[in-house]
């Protein structure tokens, strides 16, 4: 665990980038700091590997302040990625993934092999291992740049903006990736992005800053969405958040009714489209299935033509439907 105690960052000649700031960053769990610019995010991150001292407070790694540690031996167990992904530009991508293993002591042909298998993980074939960076895609550079900081197989992971300087389509690939890798490693991981959705959706923990180095809230991301510590959190997160807190829960407890005639099936009851008039069927628009979220669910409501969510089972056939308001009536109820 990493835990800031009362840390305070006052840049000499500048204002204070980081004010009183406490918080833990939990073992195995990614903790994402969002805020918007110039809040003191990246000043924060920087603390944990020591490239910036605390004016005042502590930083520690499981009980151990890291002002009192050797340097080189704490990045060792400190990945570090940065936007742009930082890469030394004048050797292959195997290299710039084997450099720190073998400055670590590794022969240059196990650090070799270890980088192909890490090339791989991140979804890199080993076609790009001997180009330079400058001939690979900002996502795939992205990609070298989070296998390079893997490569010392550190407990411990520090990611600035890592995904920001990609267009959306590229970022929704690395994200994806980035919740696989981490399911499999469980790495201790610190990010900095300005982006709330990102941070929703990567964060198990979003600590959100505000201007002046102050830390606005603290909590899951279910927590931010459905309990906004005061009006700043509430903007911040979004207008729609009652809408995009329905995505962490799945529709298993939501009651349906039973399908009705107007429901047209195919011989193995699965849903056609609606019956709207005597020669009229309209597409359902989708359909869920109880393990969906109840996101999908008020999607369907909404898409629907008659304002009716479809339920299906495993074989696709039709078992169930939600009304809109019925699932309105749920959701206030849950609320209580
Ligand atoms: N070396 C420095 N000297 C003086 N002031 C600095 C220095 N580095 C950062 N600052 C100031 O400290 C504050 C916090 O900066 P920091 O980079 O930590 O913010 P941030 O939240 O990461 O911002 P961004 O999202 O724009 O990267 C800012 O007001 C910045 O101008």
């Amino acid at each position: 665990m990493i835990t800031f105690d009362d840390v305070v960052k006052v840049y000499p000649g500048g204002g204070t980038a980081v004010d009183h700031v406490s918080l833990e960053v939990p073992t195995g769990k990614t903790t994402v700091f969002v805020g918007p610019s110039g809040c003191g995010k990246t000043t924060s991150l920087r603390m944990i590997n020591r490239m910036i001292s605390p004016t005042s407070g502590r930083v520690l790694i499981d009980g151990e302040d890291v002002a009192g540690q050797d340097e080189a031996l704490l990045r060792r167990g400190i990945g570090y990625v940065i936007q742009h992904a930082g890469l030394f530009p004048h050797r292959t991508v195997l290299d710039n993934v084997a450099t720190v293993p073998v400055l670590l002591g590794k022969t240059r042909r196990e650090a070799r092999a270890a980088a192909l298998g890490l090339l791989e993980r991140v979804g890199l074939a080993s076609e790009f291992a001997q180009r330079y960076p400058a001939q690979l895609s900002g996502g795939q550079q992205q990609r070298v740049g989070v296998a390079r900081a893997l490569a010392a197989d550190p407990p411990i992971m520090l990611m600035d903006e890592p995904f920001s300087a990609v267009d959306p389509v590229v970022r929704e690939g690395l994200h994806r990736e980035f919740l696989r890798l981490q399911k499999d490693l469980g790495k201790t991981i610190a990010m900095v992005t300005h982006d709330i959705d990102e941070a929703i959706k990567l964060g198990d923990l979003v600590v959100i800053f505000r201007q002046g180095g102050i830390v606005a809230q603290i909590g899951t991301p279910r927590e931010l969405l459905s309990d906004p510590a005061d009006d700043f959190v509430a903007e911040f997160v979004g207008r729609d958040r009652g809408l995009r807190s329905l995505s962490f829960d799945t529709a298993a407890e939501l009651p349906v009714k039973p399908v009705p005639a107007e429901l047209v099936v195919d011989e193995a009851g699965r849903p056609l489209g609606w019956r709207t008039g005597a020669d009229d069927v309209r597409p359902t628009g989708g359909t869920f299935t109880s393990a969906d979220t109840l996101r999908l669910v008020a999607d369907l409501a909404i898409l629907s033509p008659v304002g009716i969510a479809v339920r299906v089972d495993a074989d696709g056939k039709a078992d169930g439907i939600t009304p809109h308001h019925d699932l309105a009536d749920y959701l206030a109820a849950r609320r209580g």
